[in-house]
This record gives C-alpha cells, sequence and structure tokens, in this order.
C-alpha cells in the first residue's frame, strides 16, 4: 500500500523501510493486507469527436449517458465508421476506471466482479480492456459470457462536453452467484454504481450487486456508491433516498446527479440533505471543485486553519479537519463539510472531462483503505483514537481528489496512465499550502 500522501508527521508510516527490527517483526507478523472490490459493468468506451447536430440527430441528451437498443447502437457506430470520426478506444466503465485508478494510487489489489467474453479474439474489444487494466486488479473473478462486453461511444462535443450512448453486449448478465463471498473479506470497500439496477427486469445485475451488499455488510465493508448519470436518478428517486438509507456508507454524484436526487441546486446544500440518508458525501461540481460532506464525533473535531468559507451554511468549512466517521459510531455526531476549487484553476487545456468524477472517487477510496491498512498494522496509533473512516481529514481529501480529477482533465483517457509526481507526494508542501 503506498499511502495517499507520504507525512512528515508522527503518523507517517514508513512501509517500506529496511530497518532489520522492522524486517524481523514483519517476518513474524506479515502486514495485514486489505483491497477495494467493485461490480462493474465491463465496457470499453469508443470516443469520438462530434457536433451538436449529431447529438440531436441520435437523440441523445448532452453530457449525460443513456443506453440505447441494438438497432440505434448500430446506427450510430456505422455513422462513426462512415465519417472516420472514432478517435480513441480504451477500457470504460465508472466503476472499472475506479479501481484502476485506485490500484494505480494504491500501487494496490482491487478486484473488479462482473462479466467478460470467453472466446476472447486478440483484437476483439474484451481484448483491449484485459490489455489496458491495471495489472494490480485482480481480473480472477469475472464471470465467463458468450457474446461481446458492452460499448460505450464517448461523444465529444467542442465545448470538451462529454456524452455517452450505450450498446450493453453481455454487461448486465453478471449472476449473484458469480459474486463471491471471499473477495470481502479484509475489503476496504465495495464501490457500486447506480448504473448497475438500469438493465431490464431480466438481467440479473442488479440481485448481483444487492449479494455484494450483503457480503459487504456481514464482512463490516463500508458501501460506496456512485451515481452515475441524473436520469438514472431523477426517474425513481425516492427509491434511491429509501437505497441510500438502508445500504450505503458513502455517496458520490456530481452536483446535477445531487440535484436530481435532494431537489437543491446548491451542491452544498444538496451534501447536507445528503447527509440525513449517508454518512460521508462527495459531491463534484465540474468548474466550482468539489465538496465533501460527513460526519465526526464532537470530542474529536478539529479547526480549520484555512479561511472560513461564505455558502449556505456560513463558514461550512469550519471543522474540514476532522477526519470522517460512520454516523452510529459518534457519541455526539457534528456535521462537517469542505470544499476545494479545481487545482490551479483546472488545465489550461482540458483535454476532455470523462472520467473526472471516478478518479475524485478513487483518490477518496484510496485514502479509506489507507486507513483500514494502518489500522490493522498499528492499531495502537494515536490515528485511531476514533472509529475513522479515512485516514486524512476531509479538507486532504477534498485537495487529493481533486487533484486526481485534474491528472485525469488533461488527458484524453478516462483512467489514468500513471501514478501523482512523486515530488508532489507530501500533502503538506507544493499544492496543498498555495
Ligand atoms: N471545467 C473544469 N474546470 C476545472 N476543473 C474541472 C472542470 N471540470 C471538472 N473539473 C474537476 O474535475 C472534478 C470532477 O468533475 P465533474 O465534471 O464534476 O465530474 P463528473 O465527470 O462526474 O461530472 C471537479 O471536482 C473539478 O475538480
Ligand atoms: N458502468 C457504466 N459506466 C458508464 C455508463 N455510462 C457511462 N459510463 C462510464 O462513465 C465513465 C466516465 O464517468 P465520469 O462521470 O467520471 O466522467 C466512462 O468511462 C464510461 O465508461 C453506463 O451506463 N454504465
Amino acid at each position: 500500500m503506498k499511502f495517499p500522501g507520504q507525512r512528515k508527521s508522527k503518523h507517517y508510516f514508513p512501509v517500506n523501510a529496511r530497518d532489520p527490527l522492522v524486517a524481523q517483526i514483519q517476518h513474524d507478523n506479515p502486514f495485514a493486507r486489505t483491497h477495494l472490490v467493485g461490480v462493474g459493468q465491463t465496457i470499453v468506451d469508443i470516443e469520438a469527436r462530434v457536433d451538436d447536430d449529431f447529438l440531436n440527430r441520435h437523440s441523445l441528451s448532452k453530457g449525460h449517458s443513456l443506453v440505447l437498443d441494438e438497432d440505434k447502437a448500430e446506427q450510430l457506430y456505422q455513422e462513426l465508421k462512415e465519417h472516420d470520426l472514432i478517435s480513441h478506444e480504451y477500457p470504460g466503465d465508472t466503476i472499472g476506471n475506479t479501481l484502476h485508478n485506485y490500484s494505480v494510487l494504491a500501487d494496490d489489489k482491487s478486484i473488479l466482479l462482473g462479466v467478460m467474453s470467453q472466446d476472447l479474439k486478440i483484437g476483439s474489444y474484451a481484448y483491449r480492456y484485459l490489455c489496458n487494466t491495471s495489472c494490480r486488479m485482480d481480473l480472477d473473478y469475472l464471470q465467463p459470457v458468450d457474446g461481446p462486453i458492452g460499448r460505450c461511444y464517448t461523444l465529444i462535443t467542442e465545448d470538451g462536453e462529454r456524452t455517452f450512448a450505450i450498446n450493453e453486449g453481455q454487461m448486465n448478465q453478471l449472476r449473484p452467484e458469480s459474486v463471491p463471498e471471499c473477495a470481502f473479506e479484509n475489503a476496504s470497500a465495495l464501490v457500486l454504481s447506480s448504473y448497475l439496477v438500469r438493465g431490464k427486469v431480466t438481467d440479473p445485475m442488479k440481485n448481483a450487486a444487492l449479494k455484494a451488499i450483503e457480503h459487504a455488510k456481514k464482512h463490516d465493508v463500508p458501501v460506496v456508491l456512485t451515481l452515475g448519470t441524473k436520469y438514472v436518478i431523477e426517474d425513481k428517486k425516492e427509491w434511491w433516498i429509501e437505497f441510500l438509507k438502508e445500504h450505503v456508507t458513502c455517496v458520490a454524484m456530481n452536483e446535477e446527479e445531487a440535484e436530481a436526487l435532494t431537489g437543491e441546486k446548491d451542491p452544498l446544500i444538496a451534501a447536507d440533505k445528503a447527509l440525513d440518508w449517508v454518512d460521508m458525501v462527495l459531491c463534484t461540481a465540474g468548474p466550482v471543485g468539489l465538496y465533501m460532506a460527513g460526519y465526526t464525533d464532537d470530542a474529536l473535531k478539529r479547526e480549520s486553519t484555512l479561511p472560513l468559507l461564505p455558502g449556505h451554511i456560513p463558514e461550512f468549512n469550519k471543522y474540514e479537519f476532522s477526519r470522517p466517521m460512520m454516523k452510529t459510531d459518534c457519541k455526539n455526531p457534528v456535521r462537517v463539510y469542505s470544499h476545494i476549487a479545481p487545482y490551479l484553476g483546472g488545465p489550461v487545456e482540458i483535454k476532455n472531462t470523462n472520467g473526472a468524477g471516478d478518479a475524485a472517487l478513487s483518490a477518496l477510496l484510496h485514502d479509506m483503505s489507507a486507513n483500514r491498512y494502518h489500522k490493522a498494522n498499528v492499531p495502537n496509533s494515536g490515528k485511531h483514537n476514533g472509529k475513522f473512516l479515512s485516514y486524512s481529514s476531509f479538507s486532504q481529501i477534498c485537495q487529493y481528489s481533486n487533484r486526481v480529477s485534474y491528472e485525469v482533465l488533461t488527458q484524453h483517457a478516462p483512467r489514468l496512465s500513471r501514478g501523482l509526481p512523486e515530488r508532489e507526494d507530501c500533502l503538506e508542501e507544493a499544492y496543498w499550502e498555495r
């Protein structure tokens, strides 16, 4: 496990130290490991530059993700081919992206539960998916299927915005019996997306996701849900609220999804409302940056030394140096909020925004894993004087998530092609103290 930022403070945990005494202890008590587990729809992103007319002709709504029926998907593909518009092909899926990014950042294991074509031809989309996925992602549990994985036509318009049109192939055919309980032992979190429930009623994917939640609860693994697109939410808002209350520890969403869920346009107020149902919220807001909200125990709250921010909740970031906890683990729960503007104001040139939200979430998940890892290996550390959900404070996680999003905005692919530069590894230096 590489830590989310090398600390100079007493909490720094030298996992690779060559001290012979440490080596001896390690030999007798090998480090406890952890990993992230996710249920995904295996899809390849097929990227093309198009104009607004193209979107209108195919009845696509800009910025969103729609599932097309087979005929419409074929028509769209033929038009892209005919005009030679396809520029890139990458492995995609909001969960696949998140797990891959996590594995790159943490230099550690994640497990993907999903489907894979059993007769894999060299050069096929399934083949490219596998070739371009982090070797730290464990793909051994994938369920073989007879047919293609999904395709996600990622249509980039001149304004850099991305619109998704999905040809689902076999992506929703994951069965509950292909979700093994052993994948959840010692897992740091289970990550799911709202896309998993928008298949046909006969698709087994939704039950596979529910099976994963059942295993996660049994093994005390936090459930993290990313909302994917506002359409999935606004169609059945009340159903999602009940789902969050019953199953979810942390929800990740952008401001549009947040509005669809809560009816609130302001991301801070939306995040605050979502705290009625979950323990922690990550809300990205494009050029406005991102917000986090959550709980900490009154006795453990820590005041920010950064300027206090105005907003619909005045001085809302007052306790952003606190670390997130589950509400039920707090004697006296206090709501905590934090915000960060885009790193360096955003890149000079945004290649495309595809994957920026997934990137932010992968950083948060990395921090949650680091906490579990540290706690398993140094249980008596002062870091664990409360039952925290993450290793770092709200404020530091915001900075880290934002930094990782920036990295994805400066590249074409939705997945990180490399980790963050080592020089920045210390959270106290460089960007963090600007
Ligand atoms: N136009 C932009 N300018 C600067 N930063 C941006 C821009 N778009 C996205 N970001 C950064 O990427 C993060 C996630 O982007 P967002 O577009 O909200 O996610 P999603 O892809 O889920 O809609 C934001 O919190 C911000 O840090
Ligand atoms: N599993 C699914 N993933 C989807 C779907 N539609 C889009 N996507 C993926 O989202 C990411 C980018 O997400 P972002 O919000 O962070 O920009 C992209 O790579 C797509 O593959 C879907 O229906 N199911």
